[in-house]
């Protein structure tokens, strides 16, 4: 402990030793004016002073060589109240506002109460200890002393032991040598021949020895000199004495003496031991306890307080106020009996403080207060830094006081939070890494500092344009894309482009051909390759006349991955869902059709094929990902939130500018799904299943937001390559090859991760297939982006994406961006977990070929397929495939 429970015990008789002598002792318990008079007083026996409200009484004990048993003050100072009129000046009470000069009755009754420190109540089992024979330790350096003899025959015929020794050496040897259950209870010492034996300076020695505080000390004094003067014993107390005795060979005298210090010496002991044991209590709490005297100098401060705030453990006293401050030292200075308010404490090792709630107790024996108790809250982020060992560390990690408004309430306020058991991983992270800034280089703690700045930011996975000269694409189109795709809200409007549907509203099958299931065997051979990464999907769409969703989908879901066993439902009603569904992807979209969908939905269940994902995935939780994927998109407009937002669509007003396709895609999908019986793959799950599968859909159709992207991405990644040298998501923006762990795996949350993870890979995978689906994706959204612009136009509408525009852009551009900013990383990532690098090499070999086109001045649309000498891959294709019909 920085300050000891010995400094507890005798903090009064510390004061009078600072001072040197009895005047500045008594100065120093009357610090005001009455003090010099008290003084005086002191010099003048039994006087009784009355002035400005006080009166002092000094009282010797002339009349008794025994003064009070474990007190230090054979003299006793009582400083009283005066609460009439008649002795003090009606100003000086009136206007005093310290608790030595208001009267009690100067006060509301239960200012009072609170402020008079409550009876220290120590249980009467702390204070008992069994009753010993007494050890007696004489130090008389005459050989054969009669005093000394008449002790030593006393304690005998008392039951207990005495030796004794004839020097200061020997008396300190004897304490020091012999182990403490040996300690004498009783140490005599002849103090009637100063130039043989310096008592009061061996009687500090003692005191100054461990664990000698409950020994009782007697001062032998020759009778002439006790008689000559009133204060002869101060000098002795001071020293450490608890008694001052004359030379006596009566062994009556002696016996009586013996008796009362045996008795008095287990007193003491008991007290001892109780503010031991208390001591070693506080010692152990997690929070910051001090304990100081009425004059906020810290006598105990336990472990906690000294590693949080980087004290030694070895501190004398100090003032509080060198250490503390706030609300806490003002309710400790009125003198309030019980207290709570935040307090701030500076450390050694941080420049900044840190604000704990504290409460606090004024504790005295008497009507006056003799100690006070400081118990400062250990924050929860505060005690994450103490696991570091670091008073470093807490410079940032916990609380920042700097940022906290000086008035009272908010800073109450903030303590009570720092109180509360919550702590946000971030919190942990934030101490985690200033705590590792304890004795690193000045460029690691630069480096740290600004990771932690970046930390505090609330916008932790909003995208940044990286300023890597090789990725500085200063490309217009890309910006232009990346922005849109990464932004939500309105920029700076359903659009029934395409669509008059009221989006909610469930389309009717009828207004189509029925599918025919029954496949021909042209297509049968067609879906027998499902599950390959180059799978014709446009020839599909050809087949099936454009419903590639449901003919895919039964053969995936109904047929490979077999969800109606997970599901509990009859292929009928897959077929139906997945019918259905398809309905309500819009045909006239370009791109975000049902063949997208049957395109993420084909890449989900390759994805779905990996042993990595087979090891991790449950069945159900398979089906949930087939069926998101399947209905992610359903109902898309063809144009993007920002546009829905931007027109005031119904869609953007119900689901408040956030997430608005994303939720009306999920939306939909349950609400088709539950709306009717026939295509209710749900309505045989318990109610657990369905809300797990529910959550599971939701989840990661929401996942599939763009606008999220990097936050996916970067909890994906920190969570499955965190163990490599360095940050991953640096070394993702180098060539060093990503370290994959999968020990994370083993929790849910993380699983989570991967599923959306997929999702997300599998609705972007189109930049990663082969180049001739690729370039038709890549066609496909160009078109559809132009008709966004073309409709932003004619409706005088914010133009989201302006370099979009059919006559001007730059289509290898545009993909060089897409591949540049969103593919490269994340497929990076993902491929390695799922063991499928060619994820990797397929939009590294489009890129290279987007960049050729580029050079070679490609740039619209009409260039691309003229270039690739034909005016669409699509258009090729569909003259060479026969359809489903056929
Ligand atoms: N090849 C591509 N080029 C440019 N943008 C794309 C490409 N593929 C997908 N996207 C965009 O990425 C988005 C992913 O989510 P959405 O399907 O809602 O909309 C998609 C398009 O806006």
């Amino acid at each position: 402990m920085g300050c000891t429970p010995s400094m507890l015990l005798d903090h009064k008789s510390r004061r009078r030793d600072s001072t040197g002598s009895q005047e500045a002792a008594l100065a120093k318990v009357a610090p005001t004016p009455v003090c010099n008079k008290a003084v005086q007083a002191a010099k003048a026996p039994r006087a009784s002073l009355e002035s400005d409200g006080f009166s002092i009484q000094l009282s010797s004990k002339k009349d008794s060589y025994v003064s009070q048993m474990g007190n230090n003050f054979a003299t006793q100072l009582h400083i009283k109240r005066i609460s009439g009129s008649s002795s003090g000046s009606p100003g000086a009470r009136a206007g005093r506002r310290s608790s030595l000069a208001l009267t009690p009755e100067d006060e509301p009754l239960v200012d009072v109460a609170n402020r008079s420190p409550p009876p220290a109540h120590i249980p009467n089992a702390m204070l008992y200890t069994p009753p010993e024979p007494l050890e007696l330790l004489c130090v008389f350096p005459e050989r054969a002393s009669r005093v000394c003899a008449a002790a030593c025959s006393a304690v005998a015929r008392a039951g207990g032991e005495a030796r004794s020794v004839r020097s200061a050496r020997d008396a300190l040897d004897a304490l020091r040598r012999d182990s403490e259950a040996k300690l004498p209870h009783v140490i005599v010492v002849d103090a009637r021949q100063p130039q043989t034996l310096d008592a009061p300076l061996l009687a500090r020695a003692i005191r100054g020895t461990k664990n000698t505080q409950h020994i009782i000390l007697i001062a032998i004094v020759k009778k002439s000199a006790y008689l000559k003067d009133d204060f002869v014993v101060l000098p002795y107390l001071d020293a450490g004495f608890n008694r001052v005795m004359v030379e006596t060979l009566s062994a009556t005298a002696w016996c009586a003496e013996v008796l009362q210090c045996r008795a008095a010496g287990a007193s003491a002991r008991a007290q001892v031991a109780a503010v031991a044991a208390l001591a070693a209590a506080v010692d152990r709490c997690r929070d910051l306890v001090a304990v100081t005297d009425d004059q906020q100098r810290i006598l105990l401060a336990n472990k906690s307080w000294c590693r949080v705030l980087g004290w030694r453990g070895d501190e004398g006293p100090r003032p509080l106020s060198e250490t503390a401050g706030g609300e806490a030292m003002r309710q400790a200075s009125s003198g309030a009996r019980d207290w709570e308010a935040p307090v701030t404490l500076r450390r050694r090792a941080a420049p900044d403080p840190i604000l704990l709630p504290c409460r606090g107790a004024a504790i005295g024996l008497t009507k006056s207060t003799s100690h006070i108790v400081f118990v400062c809250e250990q924050t929860h982020a505060v005690e994450t830094e103490r696991g570091r060992g670091s008073l470093h560390s807490i410079r940032r990690g916990s609380l920042d006081v700097r940022s906290v408004a000086s008035d009272g309430l908010r800073r109450t306020s903030l303590a009570k939070l720092q109180g509360l058991p919550l702590e946000a991983p971030i919190t942990k992270v934030i101490s985690l890494l200033s705590a590792a800034t304890e004795g690193a280089p000045p460029s690691t703690v630069a480096c740290i500092e600004r990771a932690v700045d970046m930390l505090r930011t609330s916008e932790l996975y909003s995208p940044q344009m990286r300023d890597d000269p090789k990725m500085r694409v200063e490309d217009p189109v890309a910006t232009d894309l990346i922005g849109a795709l990464l932004s939500q809200g309105p920029t700076n409007t359903l659009s029934s482009r395409r669509s008059s549907n009221d989006s909610t509203v469930v389309r009717s099958q009828t207004n189509r051909t029925n599918i025919k299931h029954k496949t021909t065997g042209q297509l049968r051979e067609l879906l027998d390759t499902a599950l390959s990464w180059d799978f014709e999907i446009f020839r599909l769409e050809d087949m099936t006349r454009g419903r590639p969703l449901a003919h895919l989908g039964l053969a995936l879901m109904g047929g490979r991955f077999d969800i109606c066993a997970a599901l509990e439902c009859d292929e009928r009603t897959l077929l139906h869902w997945l019918t259905i569904i398809e309905t309500n992807y819009h045909s006239g979209n370009t791109y975000h059709n049902s063949t997208h969908a049957a395109d993420v939905l084909q890449a989900v269940a390759y994805f779905l094929e990996k042993d990595r994902l087979k090891s991790v995935l449950e069945p159900l939780e398979a089906a949930a990902a087939l069926l998101a994927a399947a209905a992610h998109d359903v109902d898309h407009p063809g144009t993007s939130s920002a546009f829905l937002c931007n027109a005031r669509h119904p869609l953007a007003v119900l689901y408040n500018d956030v997430s608005v396709l994303e939720s009306h895609h999920a939306a939909l999908t349950f609400k088709i799904t539950l709306n009717d019986n026939r295509v209710n793959i749900f309505k045989n799950l318990d109610r657990d299943t369905y809300k797990q599968v529910r959550h599971n859909v939701i989840d990661m159709i929401l996942a599939t937001e763009m606008t999220k992207h990097f936050e996916h991405l970067a909890k994906f990644v920190n969570v499955f390559y965190a163990k490599s040298s360095g940050s991953k998501e640096d070394n993702m923006h180098t060539d060093e090859p990503l370290a994959l762990d999968t020990t994370a795996l083993s929790l849910p949350e993380n699983v989570i991760l991967v599923k959306r993870m997929m999702i997300k890979c599998a609705d972007v995978s189109n930049a990663s297939r082969p180049q001739k689906f690729a370039f038709e994706w890549a066609r496909r959204i160009a078109e559809e982006y132009f008709l966004q612009t073309d409709e932003e136009k004619a409706k005088d509408l914010p133009v989201v994406m302006p370099m979009f525009d059919r006559a001007t852009c730059s289509i290898p551009r545009s993909q060089i961006g897409f591949i540049d900013y969103i593919i490269i990383d994340m497929m990076e990532a993902w491929a390695a977990f799922i063991d499928m690098p060619e994820l990797v090499n397929h939009a590294r070999s489009n890129h290279a070929r987007w960049r050729e086109l580029d050079e070679a001045g490609v740039s619209t649309l009409a260039d691309v397929w003229r270039a690739l000498g034909h005016s669409s891959i699509h258009g090729q294709l569909q003259a060479a495939q026969p359809t489903a019909e056929e």
